[in-house]
């Protein structure tokens, strides 16, 4: 059997005495379209938090593609090929969008210290960061700084940074979140273009547009994992219900 692109094991968090996550155990397959689900608090973006290092877990273990993610800094992270974007915008607000991607871009770049070539003027570093920008339909605002945007650029623009990186496995939170009708369809729509090998776990609240994009689902309540399946098997699973309507 392939070897997941992510595996994790044992994972616990506590806040104080309380755990937000408890005990996970999960493996999500190379290509797979993952949705977590779980009401308010159920330990959703916590779980986000700790593989991209963002949050250290109190024990357990974190692999992408076999390698140990628990200890490394986030950064590390991203050269091992993880992305994600954010509930709460993680923009540089007085740059312009293309400049954004572009920094995106230049981290992920061996040779960024070169004195000799600024990174302003790199022609080939700004059409790469506009075919990004065309991707989430957002080439025509290019030259325009975030802070004169609107919230649904924003969002795109989010995504757009994430693909910048080429992860091999993306974490998107609440994607539509805050969106207008035409902008859901922008992102639906690109969701649904992501490349097939690109393995992708979602956290929305939206449950048209997460069951048409997930294969597979992991229900999470009180931080812990109820049951995993596909989505026939959590639709017909008691369970799911008991959790949604706190039987
Ligand atoms: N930094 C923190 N300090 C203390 N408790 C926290 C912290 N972050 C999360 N928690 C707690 O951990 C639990 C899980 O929260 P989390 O935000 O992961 O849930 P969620 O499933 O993402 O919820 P939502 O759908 O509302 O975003 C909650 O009880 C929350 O209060």
């Amino acid at each position: 059997m392939a070897e997941p692109a992510l595996r994790i094991d044992g994972l616990t968090k506590q806040f104080g005495g309380l755990p937000a996550i408890a005990d996970v155990s999960l493996d999500i397959m190379p290509g797979e379209r993952h949705l977590l689900l779980g009401p308010n608090g159920a330990g959703k973006t916590t779980l986000f938090n700790l593989i991209c290092g963002d949050l250290t877990p109190t024990g357990g273990s974190i692999r992408l593609f076999g390698s140990e993610l628990v200890g490394l800094p986030p950064r590390k992270r991203t050269g091992f090929g993880l992305a994600r974007t954010y509930q709460i915008l993680t923009l540089f607000p007085h740059e312009t969008l293309c400049r954004n991607v572009m920094l995106a871009l230049n981290g992920l770049r061996r040779d960024k210290w070169r004195a000799w070539s600024p990174f302003g003027a790199d022609a080939s570093l700004r059409a790469e960061a506009l075919a990004i920008l065309d991707r989430v339909k957002l080439a025509d605002l290019a030259d325009r700084p975030v802070s004169q945007t609107a919230y649904g650029d924003r969002r795109r623009l989010e995504i757009a940074m994430a693909l910048a990186l080429a992860p091999r496995v993306l974490l998107l939170d609440e994607p539509l979140a805050g969106l207008s009708r035409d902008e859901r369809v922008m992102v639906q729509d690109l969701l649904a273009n992501l490349p097939e090998e690109m393995t992708v776990v979602l956290i929305e609240h939206d449950m048209d547009v997460a069951l048409a994009f997930a294969e597979r689902i992991t229900l999470l309540h009180h931080g812990r994992v109820v049951t995993t399946g596909s989505r026939a098997d959590i639709a017909a699973d008691p369970r799911t219900r008991e959790v949604y309507l706190g039987a």
